[in-house]
């Protein structure tokens, strides 16, 4: 099998982001010995303050946040980063080509529950220089150079994809060592598997209910087939899951707020999940729109997401469009 270090030489991949890449992956291994030792490492629990988008953080979400953080500065072609527990773009080095956006820890609240989590990453290029600005940020997801994931579950996996399909890496901690394991990941188009919170079915607009509810009346419905449901809560477990066997994520609007367009944020979980879904073969879209077509207005935007397999995302599209 391949090592991580051996697939960034011999591919095609630009060396500079090659380093962004292995970088992340060395900083994750730090984050998942954390996750690991749990209760005993001191992590577990509230860190006391709220990030600029109103949640409570984990004491996990910082310590990720800033491990990530000093690692990415750390690498001379980062020139800037922003987080989902960062108020504002943080500036690395001044020369960097490339931005990187993260979601430290994803589904927090698996936690403390000992359950799955993720650190999800976007590359983005730059050519500014100066101080880094959040304007150099706001690039459409098509324009992503790499993203991905790191999946800290029973084994840790890390996922991304440089535009030319996806592939996945399982840590060998026997070897210390990151080994492909699949070299091109393939997502059915059609599937018998949905991702949603359903306790919020009151809250969803109405195309989202008549589309879940005709899911739910199965073989006797409009559909003509029995489906089954899985929520992980960490969008990053969900989605490794429909890397693997297929299905459709939602999380859309709801009435709760509805001011907000969605929970998940544009720039560090939709656009990355966004590119890997599709370089998979699925489909990602907003209830009306691809979503790597969208022109972000602001670093900390949210959005609501379908993707997953191809044929059941323009489904679920379609009940919108009636
Ligand atoms: O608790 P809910 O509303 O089901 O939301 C779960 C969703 O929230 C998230 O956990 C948000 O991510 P964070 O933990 O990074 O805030 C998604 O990963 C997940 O899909
Ligand atoms: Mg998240
Ligand atoms: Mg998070």
């Amino acid at each position: 099998m391949k090592t991580l270090d051996a697939f960034l030489q011999d591919s095609a991949i630009d060396s500079d982001l090659a380093k962004v890449i292995s970088k992340l992956a060395h900083c994750c291994e730090t984050i998942n010995t954390q996750l690991q030792r749990g209760e005993l490492a001191g992590i577990l629990g509230s860190a006391g303050a709220a990030n600029v988008q109103g949640e409570t953080q984990k004491k996990l979400d910082v310590i990720a946040n800033d491990l990530l953080k000093e690692a990415l500065k750390a690498c001379p072609s980062v020139r800037g980063i922003a987080s989902e527990e960062e108020d504002e773009v943080v500036g690395a080095n001044a020369d960097g080509r490339f931005l990187v956006t993260y979601d430290p820890l994803d589904g927090s609240s698996n936690i403390d529950i000992n359950s799955m989590v993720g650190t999800i990453f976007s590359v983005l290029g730059s050519e500014a220089s100066g101080p880094v600005t959040e304007a150099e940020f706001l690039q459409p997801g098509r324009d992503q150079k790499a993203a991905g994931y790191v999946l800290y579950g029973p084994s840790m996996m890390l996922v991304f994809s440089t535009g030319d399909g996806v592939t996945m890496f399982t840590f060998d901690p026997e070897q210390n060592s990151w080994l492909q394991t699949v070299e091109r990941v393939e997502l059915a188009p059609d599937t018998k598997e949905f991702a949603i919170n359903m306790s919020n079915h009151r809250f969803w607009a109405e195309p989202m209910r008549a589309y879940i509810d005709d899911l739910l009346k199965g073989s006797d419905g409009p559909r003509g087939k029995n489906f089954n449901m899985r929520w992980v809560a960490a969008m990053v477990a969900d989605v490794h899951r429909i890397l693997c066997r297929g299905g459709l994520f939602t999380y859309p609007w709801d009435s709760r707020k509805p001011d907000q367009a969605g929970k998940l944020r544009l720039m560090y979980e939709a656009n990355p999940m966004g590119l890997l879904v599709e370089q998979a073969g699925g489909e990602a879209w907003t209830d009306s729109v691809r979503i790597l077509d969208i022109q972000p207005e602001q670093i900390h935007q949210r959005v609501p997401v379908i993707l997953g397999s191809a044929n059941e995302v323009k489904c679920c599209v379609e009940y919108h469009q009636r």
